[in-house]
């Protein structure tokens, strides 16, 4: 199977890589204009350049605002059998479509950055068009660098986006600050960084286990009167850390529903 990608930044690449690595596409061709070829990515500056061979997976990972100029230079020669997979946040798939002018199946995925390490998680929705085995095909790729998840409808991907897009970014916010706090405690940095790593990991392992119940897991953890009490009371006073992440997730989830109407 031959995939093309249209952008190679972060998202881009990391699927790129997790797929190949994980053999399920023989090659991968990227266009993007800032990049040099990296190994094993043959990448050309323009669209125009890609030799015109068909490819079966187009995926289009450019920042929201250039998918539709991106898409519309894509040639019957390039997608005449391919289906193409947009990870751009809120871009839906009429702008898709259209930009397509109807050459080729569309998805929208939403993925995250842990594909990089096979973990990520990716929301999918998909066009009429799209083909009972280009469906299966597809979440047999995004389940091979993690878990694929299909929603209902395209709507629910804002929070999707607010949830599992953008979520590592929050989950990593939240391991600097608790290794600023180990630091301010006395730690040593690097020390403060590991336990706050191996912590985040731990409780994510604990978190996946089949039937997980995060309440309980929490409450697992927390002694009456005891250390964890002290904390989660400072947490939870006056619902502050659960209104926060309602708000953020909020705040993600508007703007996502902005970057659909092209703000
Ligand atoms: N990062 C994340 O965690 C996630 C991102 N996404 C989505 O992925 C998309 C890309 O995001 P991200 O990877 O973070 O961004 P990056 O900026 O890292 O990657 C985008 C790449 O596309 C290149 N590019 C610009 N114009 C074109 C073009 N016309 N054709 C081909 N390539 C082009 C850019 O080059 P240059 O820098 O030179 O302009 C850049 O290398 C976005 O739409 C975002 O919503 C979805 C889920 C998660
Ligand atoms: O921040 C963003 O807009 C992208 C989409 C989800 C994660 N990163």
């Amino acid at each position: 199977m031959k995939a093309l990608f249209l952008g190679y930044g972060r998202m881009g690449s990391a699927i790129g890589n997790a797929w190949r690595e994980a053999d399920l596409v023989e090659q991968v061709i990227a266009v993007d204009p800032g990049l040099p070829n990296c190994e094993q990515t043959l990448v050309y500056p323009t669209l125009e350049a890609v030799p015109p061979e068909p490819f079966d997976i187009i995926l289009v990972a450019v920042k929201p605002a250039l998918v539709a100029s991106a898409l519309a230079g894509l040639g019957e020669a390039l997608c005449a059998q391919a289906v193409v997979i947009s990870v751009a946040a809120g871009i839906p798939l009429a702008v898709l479509e259209q930009a397509l002018q109807g050459r080729c199946p569309v998805v929208r995925a939403m993925p995250n950055t842990p594909v990089l390490v096979g973990a990520g998680c990716t929301g999918l929705f998909g066009g009429s068009r799209l083909t009972v085995a280009q469906h299966q095909l597809v979440g047999r790729l995004f389940a091979a660098v993690g878990s694929a998840h299909w929603v209902d409808r395209e709507t629910q991907l804002d929070a999707v986006t607010a949830l599992s897009g953008s979520g590592p970014a929050y989950y990593h916010l939240f391991s600097e600050a608790l290794a600023q706090a180990g630091v301010a405690l006395g730690l040593p940095a690097e020390l403060a960084r590991r336990l706050a790593a191996d912590t985040a990991f731990g409780a994510a392992s604990l978190q996946r286990r089949p039937e997980a119940d995060f309440a309980a897991l929490r409450l697992a953890v927390t002694s009456p009167n005891g250390t964890t009490a002290a904390a989660i009371e400072v947490f939870d006073q006056d619902q502050t850390l659960r209104a926060l992440v309602l708000r953020a997730a909020t705040a993600a989830a508007v703007r996502s529903q902005e970057l659909s109407r092209g703000e």
